[in-house]
């Protein structure tokens, strides 16, 4: 089976464009001001409207009202919804109103961390494993944080999942090969600085997880 990747936290109409002509299977926006890949409402549209239909578009969320979900999903037409800090009630309700799939993301330190991911079995429609972030951080991803991939290695996963957390074009073969991931997700690791995607890079990564 063939791996596939979500690009994250595409800003400009050139890296986005790269992400696409790379054979990404995802792109993903960042709904988060705080966060150095943050969209503005006009941009995402403006970007969504570059992505071929067989791409998926993800829409990045941090514990979000509904009046900025509904605001997303129409200015960028998003096919998915990823969801951090979020509660599986939460996140079911969001499923059942926007009718979108829902992708958890489950934030990992250690094997009882993972067991988070059961709370979500019927409330998500795909897992996003990450690495946590420390307690003190104003993001709770995108920061290039990796977390120990043999843990994900006899875990009975609940859901579909994607591997994320400190990907990047010289480690997600491993990454992949250790985890079993077949969808793996990055942002920093395709940057040459936060928030600041690199065409060279997002293709070097993207070639790498084709020839897997
Ligand atoms: O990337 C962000 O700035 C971000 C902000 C708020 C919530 C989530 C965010 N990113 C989520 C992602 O899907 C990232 O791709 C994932 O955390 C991996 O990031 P990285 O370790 O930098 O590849």
């Amino acid at each position: 089976m063939p791996v596939t990747a979500k690009i994250c936290g595409l800003s400009t109409p050139a890296t986005l464009d790269a992400a696409v002509a790379g054979g990404a299977s995802h792109v993903g926006f960042v709904f988060f001001p705080p966060s150095p890949r943050h969209v503005t409402l006009d941009q995402s549209a403006g970007l969504a409207a570059r992505v071929p239909d067989a791409v998926g578009r993800v829409g990045v969320f941090v514990d979000p009202e509904d009046a900025l979900l509904d605001q997303a999903i129409a200015a960028a037409r998003l096919d998915a919804i990823q969801l951090h800090r979020a509660t599986p009630e939460r996140a079911a309700a969001i499923g059942a109103r926007t009718r979108l799939p829902v992708w958890a993301a489950v934030a990992v330190k250690t094997r009882t961390d993972l067991e988070t991911a059961h709370a979500f079995r019927g409330a998500a429609q795909r897992i996003l494993y990450d690495a946590k972030t420390p307690e003190d951080a104003k993001l709770p991803g995108g920061m290039g944080l990796r977390f120990d991939w043999t843990l994900l290695q006899d875990f009975s996963h609940p859901l579909p999942w994607a591997l994320s957390g400190g990907l990047d074009a010289d480690n997600v073969a491993e990454a992949a090969a250790i985890s079993g991931a077949r969808l793996v997700d990055v942002s920093s690791g395709v940057e040459s600085a936060p928030g600041v995607k690199d065409k060279d890079k997002i293709a070097d990564f993207l070639k790498t997880v084709a020839s897997l």
